[in-house]
């Protein structure tokens, strides 16, 4: 193959849940209406997820690099793995949401984004969603003319009246797993938690820069000493409840078995591959016991 060519996957949800409304991420066929969110084909289109202010999702494609051939092939192998893996998944998969969850930065819209991709869903930012709910252009707005715990209330709607959908790969807030009835609501699905360590997302977090990170915005200070001190006491606070997820992709484990002694040598492609890998194993797991879509933590079943 030329290098410069692009390999596009074209994974297809076609022959699964027929006789059900579609989302395909490009070129839904309807819009509907359900709860306060506006879906169907202008939210799952490219043009749509841009003007909601997000970055257009980018095709997956094997990129020309200066690496010449070698970077080209393991591109396109790492595309393929990804696109048969993401076929066995689906098989299983029953039009189930997913929904990613995980601390602030740790790569819940980027992993998102290759995952809908390769599976054919479509992908929503529930943040974004949020905003578009309250009619404010950033989250860091809704807390400051507002409240938490408005943005909060807005958040648990948004995520209820996904959760009627199918179909979705769902990037939630940082903070959406401290609601139980959040738990309720994604339990419908299958939920995916991002474990990446702290070090590793003050760094990418001083990066980019706090100001979109209301809980991390600091006046002064040095960002990362800054993020990563506000990312130790948030982690503490919210214990185990990332742990209530049905998957657990870790960014240690999977630098240990690729031979990684950082993890920031992966690549968010790497990741969505682990947790194509670890969905397969719940799922399979799941319609063997025929658990499906049953709630397992006896605190949300308290609610
Ligand atoms: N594997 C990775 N390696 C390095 N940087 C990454 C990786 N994945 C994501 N990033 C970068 O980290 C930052 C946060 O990523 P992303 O927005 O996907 O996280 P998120 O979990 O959706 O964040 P939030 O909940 O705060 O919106 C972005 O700048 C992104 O480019
Ligand atoms: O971790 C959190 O509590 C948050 C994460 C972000 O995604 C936003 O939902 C908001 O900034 C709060």
């Amino acid at each position: 193959m030329e290098a410069g060519v692009g390999l596009a996957l074209h994974s297809r949800a076609a022959g699964f849940g027929s006789g059900r409304r579609r989302t395909a991420m490009y070129g839904g066929e309807s819009r509907c209406q359900i709860g306060s969110l506006r879906l169907g084909d202008q939210v799952g289109s490219p043009a749509a997820v841009r003007a909601r202010g997000s970055k257009p999702i980018a095709p997956l494609r094997a990129k020309k690099s200066s690496g010449g051939h070698e970077n080209l092939h393991n591109s396109v192998d790492e595309a393929l793995l990804l696109k048969r893996k993401s076929e066995d998944v689906l098989f299983h998969m029953n039009g189930r949401c997913i929904y990613l969850v995980g601390m602030m930065g740790s790569g819940k819209s980027t992993v998102g984004k290759i995952l809908a991709e390769v599976l054919g869903y479509s992908f929503f930012d529930s943040d974004k969603l949020v905003e578009q709910a309250v009619g404010m252009p950033s989250v860091a707005q809704i807390f400051k003319v507002h409240s938490e715990a408005f943005f909060r209330d807005n958040e648990s709607s948004v995520l209820r009246d996904l959760s009627s959908m199918r179909r979705l790969v769902v990037a939630t807030g940082g903070g959406a797993v401290i609601r139980p009835v959040n738990w309720k609501n994604m339990k419908k699905g299958l939920s995916v938690w991002l474990d990446v360590p702290l070090e590793a997302l003050a760094r990418r977090i001083a990066k980019v820069g706090t100001a979109s990170r209301p809980l991390l915005d600091q006046p002064s200070g040095d960002p990362y000493t800054m993020a990563f001190s506000k990312l130790s006491t948030l982690a503490e606070q919210r214990g185990d409840a990332y742990a209530n997820a049905d998957v657990r992709v870790s960014l240690e484990e999977i630098a240990a078995k690729l031979g990684h002694d950082d993890v920031s040598k992966l690549t968010p492609i790497d990741i969505a591959l682990e947790a194509l890998h670890k969905i397969e194993s719940f799922v399979m797991e799941d319609t063997v016991t025929g658990s499906q879509t049953e709630p397992q933590a006896q605190w949300i079943q308290t609610l």
